[in-house]
């Protein structure tokens, strides 16, 4: 069961005529065995109810102790607004909602919408001064049934679109007519909708495909929802993610503040100069500066009422008067209270990383802590009869190259390594490895493989684990798995060779601990190759190294038995298919040397 998100509702809109796919209900096609209705239902679980607005299939894969309500829009057919209408109008029933609550508005018809877009969906809105945030698709187009609303603001909508609109004209107004003015859109990646059979067809093809390195980090983005959040102390939190916005509590700066050393002066110049006086950082008793005077202020200082400042680059000093300077710009150099933000102003939305400049910035607001998600503990779990910590490995052993190094590159994913253990090649060590300890995220390395000794798949079966990436088509990395245990943990199997371990872990687990954390998917910055790269039907991820023109040498192939080819290379080239050959390439760039 996903995590429950109070004060969010959700309106599945299920019952369009699907004019472009006669003689089908469209929403109740089948993805990857799953109704589009269910995938939609699924994605919006988190929501404390999810209506639905459209015939009432007969049965609904989705999960239990869902608060689900089906409705019918009036007139059947009658279009979106009154699907609206009658969906807004469920989600009240039994309940007295508040204005600013909100509901999330979703078409049924999305092969691949997943509770984390929902949920960026519903962050956008709540820290921003809107009514309205919609999705746009990948190719830009607005979805404006793919929304989050504040509830009023829908409620107002709803009736100005249908004022005037006689009931009986069979097809409403479009969703559109209902929009408020403050609205924004965001970017999501997972909202093209199927309209027509060959969507559906290429839907389906993409969901039955091995996935490459980008659809892998798709489904766990997909698959992977956020852990509940704790109350913390930001500072203490690094890694971590922001479970709500940092809102400032106090103005910046809390007081009108000298920008500069200089003087705090009233009334026009000259001013006479009072050298009794000094302002410094940190005085506590308000002073006074009459008229016509000047009197000696510090960087930080308080300002004194009515007075504004100059810096003392800006004045010249003849005796006991001051003057400012003919070739001085006339400015105040002091910073106003509130000038930088006003007490409630957001200072970093939900779902930020706790970077040190959000630590900073929200303690400049007054903030000390806050509710949100921890980095994910991991347990590491090498496995392999064959492995060895002895310096002089007996004949046929390993020794474990993997085990010493690999918490270091799972801290810079963003993940929080809190052991390292060995596993034989046994079922029941499996079993054991996967279910001992309390961490959020398990992670194997070996095994993935099919071989004779390769018993992780049987145990992540016998756990009854949801699998969400079996394999994938990249190389190295061909045999990672990532699958879900009931109790939510997640369970990762490495590939066994020491590069395709590292690689594959830098390459997709930051896209787990972001996903565990409620944070956005990660940066992918790009490169220039320095030569051609000839492209591949796979993802392939190789070693990669800035020339110093600044474009990316990347080396033609790696050998995986060892890390040797990173000693020299201080970045992973992921080698994405369909590129061109003198396509920029992702750059990862690995834990500093
Ligand atoms: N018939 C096939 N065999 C293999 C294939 C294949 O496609 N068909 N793929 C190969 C590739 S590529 C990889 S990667 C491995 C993946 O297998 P496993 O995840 O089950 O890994 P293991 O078999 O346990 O180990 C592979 C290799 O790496 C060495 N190893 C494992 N752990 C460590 C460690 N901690 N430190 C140092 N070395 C380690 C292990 O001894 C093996 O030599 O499957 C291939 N086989
Ligand atoms: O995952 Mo293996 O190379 O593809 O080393």
């Amino acid at each position: 069961m996903p995590e429950r998100s109070s004060g969010v509702d959700a309106i599945v809109l299920a019952g369009g005529r699907g004019s472009r796919m006669p003689g089908t209900d469209k929403v109740l096609a089948t993805v990857d065995g799953r109704t589009l209705l269910a995938r939609v239902v699924t994605a919006a679980a988190f929501c404390d109810r999810v209506v639905i607005v459209g015939p009432r299939p007969d049965h609904l894969d989705v999960p239990t102790g869902l608060d689900l309500v089906h409705t019918r829009e009036s007139p059947h057919f009658g279009g979106p607004v009154r699907a609206l209408r009658a969906g807004l109008a469920a989600t009240e029933e039994n309940s007295d909602p508040s204005d600013d609550d909100v509901v999330l508005t979703v078409s049924a018809d999305l092969p691949f919408v997943h509770e984390n877009a929902l949920r960026t969906l519903v962050d956008a809105l709540r820290s921003r001064p809107v009514e309205a945030v919609f999705a746009t698709d990948r190719t830009g187009r607005v979805q404006y049934l793919v929304g989050a609303w504040r509830r009023g603001a829908l409620r107002r909508g709803i009736e100005g679109a249908l004022t005037g609109v006689d009931d009986d004209r069979e097809r409403g107004p479009s969703v559109r007519a209902a929009l408020p003015q403050a609205t924004a859109t965001i970017a999501l990646d997972d909202v093209d909708d199927v309209d027509t059979p060959e969507e559906l067809a290429a839907a389906r093809a993409v969901a039955e495909r091995v996935p490459d390195v980008r659809r892998a980090r798709h489904l766990v983005r997909a698959h992977l929802g956020p852990r509940p959040p704790v109350a913390g102390r930001l500072a203490d939190h690094p890694g971590g993610t922001l479970a709500d916005p940092v809102v400032a509590a106090r103005p910046f700066p809390t007081f009108d503040t000298s920008a500069m050393d200089g003087w705090a002066v009233v009334g026009a110049p000259p001013w006479v100069v009072d050298d009794a006086v000094v302002v410094t950082a940190g005085v506590r008793a308000p002073v006074t500066v009459g008229d016509g005077r000047a009197v000696r202020i510090a960087t930080g200082a308080p300002v004194p009422l009515q007075a504004s400042v100059i810096r003392d680059e800006y004045v010249t000093r003849t005796g006991r008067h001051l003057h400012r300077r003919s070739d001085a710009p006339v400015r105040d150099d002091a910073r106003r209270i509130g000038e930088d933000w006003t007490a409630g102003a957001v200072i970093a939305p939900a779902g930020s990383p706790i970077s040190p400049a959000v630590v900073s910035a929200a303690l400049s607001a007054g903030v000390e802590s806050a509710l949100l998600r921890t980095a994910p503990r991991v347990h590491v779990v090498v496995s392999g009869d064959e492995l060895t910590d002895a310096a002089e490995p007996p004949p046929g052993s390993i020794r474990d190259t993997v085990g010493p190094v690999l918490p270091q590159y799972l801290r810079w994913c963003g993940l929080d390594p809190v052991d390292v253990r060995r596993c034989g090649d046994t079922d029941a060590d499996f079993d054991d490895a996967l279910r001992d300890g309390d961490g959020d995220v398990v992670v194997i390395v070996g095994a993935t493989g099919a071989g004779a000794a390769d018993p992780l798949a049987g145990a992540v079966a016998r756990a009854a684990a949801r699998p969400v990436v079996r394999g994938m088509a990249c190389r190295p990395g061909g045999s990672t798995s990532i699958s879900v245990m009931p109790t939510g943990r997640v369970v990762v199997g490495l590939p066994g060779n020491p590069y395709a371990a590292v690689a594959t872990a830098c390459v997709l687990l930051p896209d787990v601990a972001r996903a565990l954390t409620g944070g956005p998917a990660p940066h992918r910055p790009t490169g220039v190759p320095a030569a051609p790269i000839p492209s591949s039907d796979v993802t392939r991820v190789l070693p990669a190294a800035m020339t110093a023109d600044g474009r990316w040498r990347v080396a033609e192939s790696v050998r995986t038995a060892h890390l040797a080819a990173l000693v020299d290379h201080e970045a992973l080239a992921v080698l994405n298919p369909g590129r061109e050959p003198t396509d920029p390439v992702e750059i990862v760039l690995l834990p500093p040397r």
